[in-house]
């Protein structure tokens, strides 16, 4: 008997590692006019673009009939006439065949529509970015992909992850996250890095290498408050770092936060480093995407962590692309976390 979600894992494993490979070589390629600003005012790139393109390829060929969340659309792309278009729409084209067409991997299965002779033409590869437009909703399978979160994090060379998880009636099943920049001691900056993070529910964490071997299990250890470190966002935009001190100090933890782009600190906290990840937004209108966080949450849970909204409220992941009126977010050992949860409730009492 195979166990629950056995394909989905190897094919989104599969998909992650490629896109991995893929972001990591474009960024030493980077030129000008290959990052525009979104609507939003946020960056995307041809890197966000091309991984998207290459994951949902994958998932379209392996599960025809699942619907894809992803957070990048190709509308602009396919209308734009300028010169920069046809440029991007060129450069994406490249990479994701560049990506689709590398020798099978381990894992891999040609019948993915991978290896030599694969290639897509460019509508092939802007249709299989819009697949990502699903809007969400309670019921049914569907799978949610960040092509690369953390863009900023990305464009400075530091922190990002490419993440894909599995949502079944509401529920991550499955969460996989390829975090090519990350380092495998986060004391050593300079040291080794690069990982891919799986989790399925109710069969555990690991961490694994960028191709795709050496499994290891992953356990959040107990960190009492003198160890405790907050994971937090670079951007202080993304959420609010004088929240966050304030949080810290009325729970007595002295050592400073590690700050980091992306779902890249779900993966940190789940291999035991800093401890809690704390999000709570810098103002009222965000909404948090389901993407930013579906794969991160169970990666913790898997790890034995708790994760819940500021609140302490479940995420629902059932609402749509967004996680709805979800109020920040809370991740950390299952010690810890109420601690946290009342040391908000304490902070945001003392503010009226
Ligand atoms: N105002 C905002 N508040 C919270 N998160 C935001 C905000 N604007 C963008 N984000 C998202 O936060 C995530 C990165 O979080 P962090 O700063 O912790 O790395 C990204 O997915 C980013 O979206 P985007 O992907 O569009 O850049
Ligand atoms: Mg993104
Ligand atoms: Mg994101
Ligand atoms: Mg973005």
């Amino acid at each position: 008997m195979s166990l629950a979600f056995s394909l989905e894992r190897q094919v989104a494993l599969s998909a992650v590692a490629r896109a991995c490979r893929l972001t990591s070589s474009v960024f030493n390629k980077l030129v000008k006019n290959e990052t525009v600003t979104k609507d939003d005012k946020s960056p995307v790139t041809v890197g966000d673009y091309s991984a998207q393109a290459v994951v949902n390829t994958i998932l379209s060929r392996a599960f025809p009939d699942d619907p894809i969340v992803g957070e990048e659309d190709a509308s602009d792309l396919k209308s734009g006439t300028s010169e920069t278009a046809q440029t991007l729409r060129k450069r994406i084209t490249e990479l994701a065949n560049e990506a689709l067409t590398a020798d099978l991997a381990y894992g891999d299965v040609a019948d993915w529509g991978l290896g030599p002779g694969q290639e897509r033409t460019t509508e092939e590869l802007l249709n299989a970015i819009d697949r990502g437009n699903h809007a969400g909703g309670p019921t049914g399978r569907m799978w949610t992909l960040d092509p690369i979160d953390g863009t900023k994090g990305f464009l400075r060379g530091e922190q990002y992850a490419v993440c894909l998880a599995l949502i079944v009636n509401s529920r991550v099943e499955l969460g996989v996250m390829g975090c090519p920049n990350l380092p495998h001691d986060l004391s050593k900056p300079d040291g080794p890095r690069g990982s891919i993070f799986v989790a399925v529910r109710g069969q555990g964490a690991e961490q694994r290498t960028l191709t795709l071997g050496d499994p290891k299990p992953l356990q959040l250890p107990h960190l009492p408050i003198s160890e405790l470190s907050f994971l937090e966002s670079v951007e202080a935009a993304h959420s609010s770092h004088s929240f966050n001190d304030r949080v810290s100090s009325t729970l007595g933890i002295t050592k400073p936060p590690t700050r980091m782009d992306s779902q890249a600190k779900y993966c940190a906290l789940a291999r035991g480093d800093g401890g809690a990840y704390l999000r709570m937004p810098t103002g009222v209108g965000y909404k948090e995407k389901i993407w930013d966080h579906a794969s991160g949450s169970l990666l913790v849970t898997e790890a034995g962590g708790m994760i819940t909204d500021g609140r302490g409220a479940p995420l629902d992941f059932g609402l749509g692309r967004t996680l709805g009126e979800n109020f920040g977010i809370v991740a950390a050992g299952a010690e810890v976390h109420p601690l946290i949860i009342a040391a908000i409730k304490q902070v945001n009492e003392q503010k009226v």
